[in-house]
């Protein structure tokens, strides 16, 4: 996954950029970058690291102008390298700007007909450069020297033609304005809000709704799959259906995992879908187990708590914060390599010894993927002096592989694919192991039915892909090519960085 903003304002921008991204950061960890536009002139600094670390004063001092594109990274394509770090910049036509959240499921393809027919040159294995030439192309053979807002919308249509995949994407042309662009299945979040000033009003797009609120913006609206949203330099706002069939399918695990929960996807609370995770887990222990016999819940920090927390108060047992997470480790899920997972997880978790000595502990994790956490928790909760550890997951089993940008290329690193549920309880070394069915999960999400989104992309869970083109194929080509082995490999390769004058 991956955080991506763009801002149109009436004075500089850098600062904002920079706030948001820090609010996004929870969404990439591997690199961070900003292009601001003074002029006709683009502005650039991006590297490997936190937000806090690549943009230092000198930085931020060079990154003038009132428009500008931000990205935090985590990789799911290409390598992690610096020279795939966003946003990227391809020179004709016009200059523009991309930074990209999601994964192209057509890459290859695309590529090949990128060099073969619009004869362009690809710098990287990055699916994003991919997105931004075919913007590029479509937008060249507009043929125009003024470019308006019918060609952005027209080069956008054609974008929407040729890729397949997950992409919510956020550009900037200098001299003209910036725009956002979500696929046509909505799969990747993407919302845009305004703020007044006294010299006028100016836009943000961004990822998640929480950038807006600690900005000062004002949630307008979620960007409609496969509709484009353009606002010029001089401040005005177009948006346009450039999709010829767009179906919102949110990819559901943006709700378990990714998002903030105070940030609001497609007019739902991340956190109360969360809280009716809880409940709808509670319901199933008391439906399959109305005689158990927990002691405590006790949540895996961090984003398992709100739904922790509701089932405990729905089970009417004690909830306790067992474990105490370090602040300055940042999320192991979604680190890069297994090796550094492992050891985070030791690192950035302890447990307090007298909240499970001698009791019956449930303890709750928001998901369960690779096993990694919830392995070494169950230990870490035995030799904590625990009596009996029973585990729930607020996410019924991930047991295929992710194409849409969350890096889970390989079904054979997912602890629950090919294995039945007792399998993976015995595996992660639990007394009893509940977790949540997908239809309570879709419920949960969809406020009972209450929502306007009546389809969510779960191909983690049941292996059904909404862009209806992911083959047994792909995917094993894909688990050859990304798998923890094969990233370790290209990891050890450096690559040359072609690009705007990058600040250091
Ligand atoms: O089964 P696994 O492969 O270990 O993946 C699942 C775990 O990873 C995530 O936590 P993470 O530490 O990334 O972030 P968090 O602090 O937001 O919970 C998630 O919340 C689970 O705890
Ligand atoms: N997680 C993402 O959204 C990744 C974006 C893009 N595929 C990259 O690897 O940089
Ligand atoms: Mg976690």
């Amino acid at each position: 996954m991956c955080g991506i903003v763009g801002i149109v304002g009436q004075a500089p921008v850098n600062q904002s950029l920079y706030d948001a991204l820090l609010v996004l950061q929870h969404r990439g960890q591997d690199a961070a970058g900003i292009v601001t536009c003074e002029g006709g002139k683009l502005h650039l600094r991006k590297d490997n690291g936190l937000a806090r670390d690549v943009f230092q004063t000198k930085h931020m001092l060079r990154l003038r102008g009132n428009m500008g594109v931000g990205h935090v990274r985590y990789p799911t394509a290409g390598a992690s390298s610096s020279a795939e770090a966003q946003p990227f910049y391809v020179n004709s036509p016009h200059g523009i700007v991309l930074a990209h959240n999601g994964n192209l499921t057509n890459a290859e393809e695309l590529k090949r007909d990128l060099i073969v027919e619009d004869l362009r040159h690809l710098n990287t294995e990055s699916d994003s450069e991919i997105l931004l030439n075919i913007l590029a192309h479509e937008l060249q053979i507009q043929g125009r020297l003024r470019i308006d807002e019918q060609d952005i919308f027209r080069a956008v249509a054609g974008v929407h033609r040729r890729c397949r995949g997950g992409y919510a994407a956020v550009a900037m042309i200098p001299g003209f304005g910036v725009f956002a662009f979500r696929d046509p299945h909505g799969i990747r979040p993407l919302v845009y809000g305004r703020r007044e000033t006294p010299e006028g009003a100016e836009y943000m797009i961004a990822s998640e709704s929480v950038a807006l609120d600690t900005s000062g913006f004002d949630l307008v609206s979620d960007v409609a799959p496969g509709e484009t949203v353009l606002i010029t330099l001089d401040g005005q706002l177009h948006t346009r259906q450039c999709a010829a069939n767009p179906v919102l399918s949110p990819c559901i695990f943006e709700f378990v995992y990714f998002a903030r929960p105070d940030s609001i996807i497609d007019n739902i609370s991340v956190h109360k879908a969360r809280s009716r995770m809880g409940k709808k887990l509670a319901a199933k222990i008391k439906r399959e187990w109305p005689n158990h016999d927990i002691d405590v819940v006790i949540p895996i920090p961090d984003t398992s708590r709100t739904a922790a927390l509701q089932l405990a108060n729905q089970l009417g047992v004690h909830y306790a914060e067992g474990f105490i997470k370090n602040r300055y480790i940042g999320r192991t899920f979604i680190m890069p390599g297994q090796k550094v997972r492992k050891r985070s997880v030791r690192q950035k978790l302890n447990a307090i010894d007298l909240e499970f000595r001698r009791k019956n502990v449930l303890l709750v994790d928001d998901s369960i993927v690779r096993g990694t956490t919830s392995q070494q928790i169950i230990q870490m909760a035995r030799d904590a002096g625990a009596n009996r550890v029973y585990f729930a997951s607020a996410a019924p089993p991930v047991r295929f592989p992710n194409v849409y940008g969350i890096d889970m290329p390989a079904a054979s690193e997912l602890i629950a694919h090919g294995r039945t549920e007792d399998e993976v309880a015995r595996e992660l070394g639990t007394d009893r192991l509940i977790f949540q069915d997908l239809e309570d999960l879709i419920d949960a999400v969809q406020k009972k039915g209450k929502s306007h989104v009546d389809r969510f992309d779960t191909s983690v869970f049941d292996g059904q892909y909404v862009t209806g083109d992911v083959t047994p194929e792909y995917l094993q080509a894909l688990e050859d090519r990304r798998n923890d082995g094969a990233k370790e490999q290209r990891a050890a390769r450096s690559e040359s960085i072609l690009d705007l004058h990058n600040s250091n």
